[in-house]
């Protein structure tokens, strides 16, 4: 069994407010936390700075998104640099609601990454097919081609956790089985393994989201290839515990 810590972000999206938060604090400080998961919290960048400064340190906390250079006349725009000197250490870059909705291209994440990684931030890269592509047979190549994108920039992956987010689980109550999940896991590792390295495929963490919660996780991580989860809504709630206590 490969060595890789386990892994639980939170993505908050764009969702609460300092009360929430504090609400958030107050539940993931009480615990009990297994002390071998790694955790971060995704913010919405207005309150970086708060959960940073409100969240214990064993907790990583997370930009939700970020821009490709340190500084310009980029309105409304954050760069890794800023996250990093509020003391945060990771990124969120892909989501798939940054890519369908915003209209983010492979491209730009892949450009995204490479620049917060050359700022030192971490990355969580986040990929997966929608409902018409897995309907189409399409799952293999999408989520082939966005990792491409990334991989064909970052050379270093030691920073990075790679989400495989299936969209038409995300939000949707609608979760993965188990099998479905664990089987794009595996081939997404013998991708890595075949186009990047061996070293890269064993070390690299790949974790899923889409409507994970404390009754599905434990079924989820059976396979052995999913390293950990990217929970949103659960993740505002103290079930998010449970979550992080899969392995527990
Ligand atoms: O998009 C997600 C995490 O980034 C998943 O969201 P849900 O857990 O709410 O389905």
């Amino acid at each position: 069994m490969a060595n890789r810590k386990f892994f639980v972000g939170g993505n908050w999206k764009m969702n609460g407010d300092k009360k929430g938060i504090d609400g958030i604090v107050e539940f993931l400080s009480a615990g009990p936390i297994d002390s071998s998961a790694e955790v971060v919290c995704g913010a919405p960048q207005c309150y970086l700075d708060y959960a940073r400064q409100k969240l214990p340190a064993n907790f990583g906390v997370a930009a939700q998104n970020c821009y490709k250079v340190s500084k310009g006349a980029f309105t409304g725009e954050i760069s890794p640099a800023m996250i990093k000197d509020l003391g945060c250490e990771w990124v969120i870059l892909g989501h798939s609601e940054r890519r369908s909705i915003f209209g983010e291209s492979d491209e730009i994440v892949a450009d995204k990454c490479v620049h917060a990684l050359e700022e030192g931030l971490s990355v969580i890269a986040c990929i997966g097919e929608k409902l018409e592509e897995r309907e189409s047979g399409q799952t293999e190549t999408v989520v082939f081609r966005q990792t491409k994108a990334i991989a064909d920039k970052v050379k270093d992956w030691d920073k990075v956790v790679l989400a495989y987010e299936p969209v038409w689980a995300i939000g949707t109550g609608k979760t993965a089985s188990p099998e479905q999940a664990q089987e794009v896991h595996v081939k997404l590792r013998e991708w890595l393994k075949t186009n990047v390295s061996a070293a890269v495929a064993e070390k690299t963490r790949i974790i899923y989201g889409g409507s994970v919660t404390a009754g599905n996780c434990k079924d989820l991580v059976k396979g052995g290839d999913i390293d950990g989860f990217l929970v949103g809504g659960a993740s505002l709630k103290p079930e998010f515990i449970q979550i992080i206590n899969t392995k527990m």
